[in-house]
């Protein structure tokens, strides 16, 4: 690609799914200018600094904000000139309510409609409610700008964005029909090229089905995580093992080990508020009861981290009051500092709450935790949470906590309690090493 001859891009929006979207297309070779209404994310994203943990990200931002490919700014006349313009705002879970809240993809939309010109490609990335396309469709042909849209839904994970942005699994493109659709395609395919070239699948379809693609696909992992955790609850009642049934299913093609791991349960901005908003979409169009799995898929999941919390009060006899408990985690998943909707911090705030003098840690998200719970104590180390501790409590599976050494932890707490919430501890190592072990769904 020469210089000139690229495809100028904007990216709307600059959180986990837009500032990796943003540096990945520069590092493709790309044109990109990243716009977002946080001030202060722009300020770090200018500098070449990623304003979140996600590994490969501060060394793509590095490479391309120098090269003069990727620039920021909170100024929405600077998208002007821009020729595909990335949606990626967020569309989180209403106050109160189950449904998508479209606030900023609304406002990001108007605020962009000045910019346009004509043959201009929006392309939405945000997670949206079905429907939800056809109907920014509409307002953009009404404002007369002459731009098309398109809905090509992202399915990074955090801890893989860069990777899974640069060489996707699939690519999704929702269309219009006819003309206007084959141009919207032959701007997707020029900036998609590398993938293309290297085989990538890609499914063109309408802008429905590129959304419910986006909503199923997540809403059949969450069903997946709450299956497996469904039969650790069965397991614990029986004396069987989930972690040897998920093995043991999981060598069965059809099903498949990944995504089997029974623990504390899924969290994160993603999954949970997409399965509601999914489920109250589907109400609105009267199909309710074809998801209303979906609600049980919820239930179990948060009956998980009670059951976590049950399990440390359990351990010590029934009450936790004063006592202390390292919780080792805080992150949603590990290798991100995301604390949405975090079963471990839920639990460490639970655990809180019932008067246990809680010590978290966390290698990345202590920060983030601290600053919506402040009630909480953290610790940068393990040693110090763990000193002293009368339980401990391990609810994100970082490396450095499943390698920890049981012996050497053991000489640190007053009592040899762990719960392993994400079963990711060798039960036998910390059994041998005098641990009193509980699992979840184990023995
Ligand atoms: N985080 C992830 O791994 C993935 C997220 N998604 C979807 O992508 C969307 C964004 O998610 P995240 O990046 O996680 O959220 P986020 O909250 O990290 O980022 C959203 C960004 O949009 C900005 N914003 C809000 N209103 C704006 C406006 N009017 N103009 C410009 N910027 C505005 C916010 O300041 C924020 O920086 C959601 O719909 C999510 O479901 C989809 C796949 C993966
Ligand atoms: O729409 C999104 O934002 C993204 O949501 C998820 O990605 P992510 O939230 O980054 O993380 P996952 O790896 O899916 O994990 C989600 C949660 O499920 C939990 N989990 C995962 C797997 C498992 O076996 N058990 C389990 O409890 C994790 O601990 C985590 O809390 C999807 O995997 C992505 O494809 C999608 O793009």
């Amino acid at each position: 690609m020469k210089g000139d001859d690229r495809v100028k891009i904007s990216v709307i929006g600059c959180g986990y799914l837009g500032a990796v979207h943003a540096a990945s297309m520069a590092e493709l070779g790309h044109d990109v200018i990243g716009f977002d209404v946080d001030e202060a994310k722009i300020r770090s994203l200018s500098a070449g600094e990623a304003p979140f943990f996600e590994p490969g990200l501060p060394e793509i931002l590095k490479s391309a904000t120098a090269s003069g490919r990727l620039r920021f700014t909170s100024d929405v006349t600077e998208l002007k000139g821009a020729k595909v313009h990335f949606l990626a705002v967020g569309t989180p879970q209403k106050a109160g309510e189950y449904a998508a809240d479209l606030t900023y993809v609304d406002l990001a939309v108007e605020s962009l409609i000045p910019q346009l010109s004509e043959g201009d490609l929006l392309v939405g990335k945000s997670t949206v409610p079905v429907g939800t396309a056809a109907r920014l469709a509409a307002r953009i042909d009404a404002s007369g700008s002459g731009a098309l849209l398109a809905w090509n839904p992202e399915f990074l994970r955090e801890g893989f964005a860069v990777k899974d942005t640069i060489s996707p699994d699939r690519l999704v493109y929702g269309i219009p029909e006819g003309e206007r659709g084959l141009v919207a395609k032959a701007l997707l395919d020029e900036i998609y090229a590398t993938a293309l070239s290297n085989d990538t699948p890609l499914v063109v379809t309408d802008y429905a089905t590129a959304e419910l693609v986006k909503v199923s696909a997540n809403a059949f992992l969450a069903t997946k995580i709450s299956f497996i955790n469904a039969m650790a609850e069965i397991a614990e009642v029986t004396g069987a093992d989930v972690t040897q049934l998920a093995d043991a299913i999981g060598f069965d093609a059809r099903i498949g080990r990944r995504f089997l791991n029974a623990g504390v349960g899924f969290g994160g901005g993603c999954l949970p508020k997409d399965i509601r908003a999914f489920s109250a979409r589907a109400e609105e169009l009267g199909r309710g009861e074809s998801v209303a799995f979906l609600k049980e898929v919820d239930a179990i999941n948060l009956r998980r981290r009670q059951r976590a919390v049950d399990l440390v009060v359990e351990s010590l006899g029934g009450q936790v009051y004063q006592k202390k408990i390292a919780v080792l985690g805080l992150a949603f998943k590990p290798d991100s500092d995301d604390i949405r909707d975090s079963p471990a911090l839920d639990v460490a705030v639970q655990l809180h709450g019932l008067g246990a003098e809680v010590v978290a840690t966390d290698p990345e998200a202590i920060a983030n935790s601290a600053r919506k719970h402040p009630q909480l104590s953290f610790t940068e180390t393990v040693e110090d949470a763990l000193h002293g501790a009368e339980a401990v409590v391990v609810v994100t599976e970082w490396k450095e906590f499943r390698e920890l050494d049981p012996v050497a932890a053991k000489a640190l707490v007053a009592n040899a309690i762990v719960i392993d919430g994400r079963n990711c501890l060798d039960a036998e190592a910390w059994r041998a090493a005098g641990w009193t072990y509980r699992g979840m769904g184990r023995p």
